[in-house]
């Protein structure tokens, strides 16, 4: 590349400009050019997601340490998603979740989930939120279930519990809570105490209850560790039942890779950010037989900001800055091979700021 080369108007990171072409009935790169130029409606992308995360903080502080344990995380669902977050151990997940569930507060950016906003919520309007926005599933069976109710009852609880008004009455409680369990195979079982069930059987009876209130979302954190793989394979079914027939925006951490494969969407975080994106979906080929193809993406944040994984910028040696050329289909993106010249003091024309008198 010539290094001097000025680049294009409407499109100062590129440094390799080209002839306007355009791919088959597509825009030519004075198109996309005056399009750039032209200012956008202030409407950020995925202002209509149902959970809605843009530069999420937490921060926890001890006598001596801080831990930052997310550290600006975007995140988009839209309504009636089934997303699987993954990451290594300490990645923020389980802060993430906490978050979403109301019963953490971060400590900058801001959190949306069903137009609530988390970081502004009152002491009442939390309460409620977290007893009828959202529905949660606990890894730990124990702290799903109330012991000394039956599976029924403590369905039936969350219903219980929310304001009078527009609270159902007992019998449409007690039909709601068994249909329920019927929806998750464990009908059966609504007359037994958690001590009866099995773990698979506790962690289904706990879906119901996070599905009680009709949630906007239900967040689910590990629900499938403490069980065997084909054990966890039933509580994941039921989950996506309750995606699936309800129609309800479904949020699950897991380390489970069999369960993450599962789902159309997975997320995941790397250190206190979302990092990719794997998206599925089912293809047929002439004679009907079916595949599942998955891609992975780089995430772009609603302010355009893009996280490259290493395994991108490491053998290009994509570091500090990079050239960018918006080509009329995709977008360039190249080391930066002036860095040698200005380091040792070329000249660089190009630079900004005040010039020597
Ligand atoms: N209350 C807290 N006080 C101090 N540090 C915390 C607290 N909660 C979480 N952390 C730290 O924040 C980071 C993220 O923790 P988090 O539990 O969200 O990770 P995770 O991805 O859910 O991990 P795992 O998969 O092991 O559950 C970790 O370094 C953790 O030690």
């Amino acid at each position: 590349m010539a290094p001097d080369t000025p680049p294009p108007p409407g499109n100062p990171g590129s440094a390799h400009p080209r002839e306007p072409r355009s791919t088959e009935g597509g825009p030519t790169l004075a198109d996309l050019e005056r399009r750039a130029a032209t200012p956008a409606p202030h409407r950020p992308a995925g202002d209509d997601a149902l959970i809605v995360c843009d530069r999420l903080v937490r921060i926890f502080r001890g006598d001596d340490v801080e831990v930052q344990a997310l550290q600006g995380l975007d995140l988009l669902v839209r309504e009636g998603e089934l997303t699987a977050l993954v990451g290594a151990s300490g990645s923020g997940k389980s802060t993430l979740l906490n978050i979403l569930a109301g019963l953490d507060v971060p400590s900058a950016g801001s959190a949306h989930v069903a137009g609530y906003d988390l970081l502004a919520m009152d002491a009442r309007t939390r309460l409620r939120y977290r007893r009828q926005v959202v529905g949660f599933v606990w890894q730990r069976t124990a702290r799903n279930l109330l012991p000394y109710l039956t599976a029924a009852q403590n369905v039936a609880l969350p219903m219980e519990l929310t304001a009078r008004r527009g609270r159902l009455r007992r019998p449409d409680r007690e039909r709601r809570a068994r249909e329920l369990l019927d929806l998750l195979g464990v009908a059966d079982h609504a007359d037994r105490r958690p001590a009866q069930l099995s773990g698979g059987q506790q962690q289904r009876v706990a879906v119901a209850v996070a599905l009680a209130n009709d949630p906007a979302v239900v967040l689910a954190d590990e629900p499938t560790g403490e069980l065997d793989t084909a054990t966890a394979a039933e509580v994941f079914a039921a989950l996506r039942r309750a995606n699936a027939e309800l129609g309800t925006t479904i949020l699950v951490v897991t380390h489970d890779a069999g369960v993450s494969t599962q789902v159309r969407r997975t997320v995941a975080i790397r250190d206190g950010r979302t990092s990719t994106e794997t998206l599925r979906s089912v293809t047929a080929d002439g004679q009907g037989r079916t595949r599942t193809v998955s891609r992975e993406y780089a995430t772009l944040d609603r302010a355009g900001r893009l996280q490259l994984p290493p395994e991108f910028t490491e053998p290009l040696s994509l570091r500090d800055r990079v050239l960018l050329e918006l080509c009329p289909d995709h977008i360039q993106v190249r080391a930066d091979d002036t860095a040698d010249d200005t380091a040792d003091g070329a000249t660089d024309d190009t630079r900004e700021g005040p010039r020597p008198a």
